[in-house]
């Protein structure tokens, strides 16, 4: 057996850091070239987004390294096997390339804690895959070829592949505030360091809460629901199954629906007689989610203050009573809350605490706008409708598609931002596809062309404004019809402070005069 040429050496660093990358970062795609050399497919300038073209493990560079590395670590057991010493770091290079190996190898069937596996099938599996971890890492004579657990290396991995499954099916887009908002979900799940994560950190992360904002129809509620069904489930080894199953651990509650005494009853749950129609004893979300699962709160700004003060008791010692009782009960889950409302304005208003406020942002997310993603790409706008229309036409997608982008071009001012985001896009493919017409919703008051409006846009065809005036009232402008600092920081590309200082006091009351 030939000692491990520099080139094997150099691969198996390579896939070490593959295995343990964000994959939605550009730094993936730098790999997966450093691997392959010139055999490596250009294939996205943004890493890693979901297209028409291919899916995820049938990518070409997925498929030629899932191949080299098969064969190194064959070559490397056999090392093994014939007595050949691997320093510390090539062992361990040498177990993140199995797991990198096995990920793929299981690929299809890595789900079993989905409710669609059977236990029959996640015994199956797990036999396969104990059998694999074993005629890798389990040699004769060879001791401390593995770090982890099998079990706990085959729980860590349908983690992944169910994390990576929601995020790059579910969140698109391919400009670079897309990326980096896929990027931020899978960091939100595995923190910026795997590695950390893996050894100890699965076990702590629901105790981080999560708040996602960002402006109305952003995909706050995928974001929160591609983290809430991608949390760690162990896997108990002795009785070969899963501690339970993903599908019913993602709870959602729209606070904006709810009356303060629902939501406080929904949460906490309430004991017989706590209060008028109170029949019977009920668990509340926070009881009935699961460790593995996730209490996702909408519209979080709209939160009555009493309320925030006993939510702020989950975040900070995750305890809670039910009503009308004093026994407190433990919350296991993991926390996510979101809004389109600028809490900073909320919190200088008193409407918002400022110390739940703290807890909540220990893990901040912001979705990006459909008009920030097209102006750093505005092809972007082409995908999106590809892909927006496999989602409402499956096999009619491509025509429609072609017929509503051709619309689009056609129809649509060019300088239209999208208020309504993705799901105002949606809507337009929606309408598109059945009246072959979209008419964008222009009612609000404040969007129409009131005298004021026409006043400065006459002066500023005119040429009076200097820059800085004209940024100012286009600000103001925005900010009247958005309502929000952050929704209009959005839509501008300015940062929400900027925004705020922007604000031309006389012209904003002008315009909600409607003068
Ligand atoms: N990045 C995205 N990728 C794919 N679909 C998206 C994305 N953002 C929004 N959508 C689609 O737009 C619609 C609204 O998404 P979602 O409810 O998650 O938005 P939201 O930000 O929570 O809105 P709101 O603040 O009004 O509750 C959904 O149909 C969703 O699938």
């Amino acid at each position: 057996m030939p000692e491990l040429s520099q080139n094997d050496l150099r691969l198996l660093s390579i896939l070490s850091n593959l295995t343990y990358c964000n994959p939605f970062e550009p730094e993936r795609i730098e790999f997966e070239r450093a691997a392959l050399r010139e055999k490596f497919v250009p294939e996205d300038e943004i890493a890693w987004s979901r297209t028409t073209q291919w899916l995820e493990a049938d990518r070409p560079n997925v498929v030629s390294l899932t191949e080299a590395a098969n064969q190194l670590v064959d070559r490397i057991r056999a090392a093994l096997l014939d007595g050949h010493e691997l320093n510390d770091e090539t062992a361990r290079h040498y177990e993140d390339a199995v797991t990198y190996v096995l990920y793929y190898r299981y690929f299809a069937s890595l789900v079993g804690s989905q409710e669609s596996v059977s236990s029959r099938q996640v015994k199956k599996n797990w036999n396969s895959f104990r059998t694999d971890f074993d005629y890798y890492l389990e040699l004769p004579g060879r001791p401390g070829l593995h770090s982890q657990s099998p079990g706990h290396m085959f729980a860590c991995l349908d983690q992944v592949r169910r994390a990576f499954r929601h995020i790059f099916h579910f969140i698109l887009g391919e400009s670079q505030p897309a990326a980096q908002l896929r990027a931020e979900v899978w960091q939100s799940i595995f923190t910026h360091n795997m590695r950390r994560y893996r050894r100890t950190l699965f076990a702590k992360m629901s105790d981080v809460a999560t708040l996602i904002t960002g402006p109305s129809g952003t995909g706050k509620e995928l974001v929160a629901r591609a983290i809430g069904l991608s949390q760690y489930v162990a896997f108990d080894t002795d009785r070969e199954t899963f501690a339970g199953k993903v599908d019913d651990s993602f709870i959602a509650l729209n606070l904006s629906a709810l009356s303060p005494t629902l939501i406080e009853s929904e949460l906490f749950g309430h004991r017989k007689g706590a209060f008028t129609g109170a029949i019977s004893d009920r668990a509340g979300w926070l009881e009935k989610c699961p460790p593995w699962g996730a209490v996702f709160l909408d519209e979080i700004g709209e939160l009555d203050l009493a309320i925030q003060v006993k939510l702020l008791r989950v975040v900070q010692s995750r305890a809670y009573t039910r009503l009308g009782e004093t026994e407190e009960r433990p919350f296991l889950g993991k926390l996510i809350t979101a809004t389109n409302r600028d809490l900073g304005e909320e919190m200088e208003a008193g409407q918002f605490r400022r110390d739940l406020y703290y807890r909540l942002c220990a893990d901040h997310i912001q979705t990006p706008s459909l008009h920030e993603q097209l102006t750093d790409r505005p092809q972007a706008l082409s995908g999106l409708i590809q892909l927006l229309a496999q989602r409402i036409a499956g096999e009619e997608a491509d025509s429609i598609a072609e017929e509503a982008e051709q619309w689009i071009n056609n129809s649509m001012p060019t300088n239209y931002t999208w208020p309504g985001n993705i799901r105002e896009l949606e809507q337009c493919v929606r309408n598109l596809m059945i009246r072959n017409c979209y008419q964008p919703y222009q009612t609000s008051k404040k969007e129409e062309s009131t005298p004021v409006h026409l006043a400065w846009l006459k002066a500023a065809e005119k040429r009076q404004w200097t820059a800085e005036e004209l940024v100012s009232k286009y600000v103001t402008w925005v900010y009247a019809a958005e309502g929000t600092y952050e929704g209009t920081a959005n839509l501008v590309g300015l940062d929400r402070r900027t925004v705020k200082s922007k604000i031309d006091e006389e012209l904003l009351k002008a315009i909600e005069a409607g003068n």
